[in-house]
């Protein structure tokens, strides 16, 4: 589904617990997106972005609680109608690196290819809007194993791009990306948002770039999870307790984080 003429609620969670083999590690997640909404998780170290990432993209189940996506429980889906829904951009090492950038980013198409898989002329320009995007041109051809892990990066998120989803998670994109990329990654994935009314989810350490760019922010403190537009969470002071005071003070003034000396 592309291009939505109007906002509607893309996914939400309610009440939700997230945690292993029935053991809860966050509960009382609340949140509602819409389409178009560019929105990050951030918390401290280990406290479960990556397990609400997984969460969110139907890999691991719930606890209790409710992920909703268009409305409906995630469950609800099969795993093909999710492909057409969501795509996921994870951190773990790709199993299939002996493939080329031009054939890993093709293989976002699979879910819209018949048997054998061929591509159709839309299928193409889908896979060659996502390479040029993300500046993939020029290394097109090369073996993924071949590749630095911050181009690495940028083919992973330019295989989801192909597969023009209406929901897009992916678990810490800028992790191994110069200052520079990182920016022009965030700024275009922020982009692709508004323009084709994508509902975009990411991880991040970087509070501050979120601070900045996001439409929304999902606060996981353990606790209450805030959650809303950045200038919401911090007049409602939600960033000023994520780490410990003694190490790093938020500034409300600069959204911006200071080491304590
Ligand atoms: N497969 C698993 N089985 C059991 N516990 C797990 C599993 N994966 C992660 N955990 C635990 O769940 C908690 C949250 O982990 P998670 O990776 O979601 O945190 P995170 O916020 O993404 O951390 P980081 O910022 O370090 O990437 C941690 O305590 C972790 O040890």
């Amino acid at each position: 589904m592309k291009g939505q003429a109007s906002e509607h609620k893309s996914m939400e969670a309610k009440a939700l617990s997230i945690g292993y083999k029935g053991v809860p590690i966050v509960s009382n997640i609340d949140f509602s997106l819409n389409t178009g909404d560019f929105t990050s998780i951030i918390g401290i170290n280990g406290v479960g972005k990556s397990t609400l990432l997984r969460t969110l993209a139907h890999m691991q189940n719930h606890i209790s609680g409710s992920v909703l996506v268009d409305g409906l429980e995630i469950g609800s889906y099969n795993s093909l109608e999710l492909a057409t829904k969501m795509s996921v951009v994870l951190t773990e090492s790709l199993a299939s690196k002996n493939l080329s950038v031009l054939e890993l980013v093709m293989l976002g198409r699979q879910p819209y290819t018949n048997w054998i898989g061929t591509l159709t002329e839309d299928d193409k320009i889908q896979v060659k809007n996502a390479i040029v995007n993300l500046d993939l041109e020029s290394i097109q051809h090369k073996k993924c194993y071949e590749l630095s892990d911050g181009q690495l990066q940028r083919v992973m998120i330019a295989r989801a791009l192909a597969q023009d989803t209406s929901i897009i998670l992916l678990d810490e994109p800028t992790t191994h990306l110069d200052l520079f990329h990182k920016v022009r990654i965030l700024k275009l994935l922020k982009e692709i948002a508004k323009n084709t009314q994508k509902t975009i989810i990411y991880t991040t350490h970087e509070i501050d770039m979120a601070i900045q760019l996001c439409d929304k922010m999902i606060l996981l403190d353990g606790q209450n999870n805030p959650f809303g537009q950045p200038c919401e969470l911090i007049e409602n002071k939600s960033f000023e307790n994520i780490f410990p005071k003694d190490t790093v003070v938020f500034d409300p003034e600069t959204g911006t984080f200071k080491i304590k000396k």
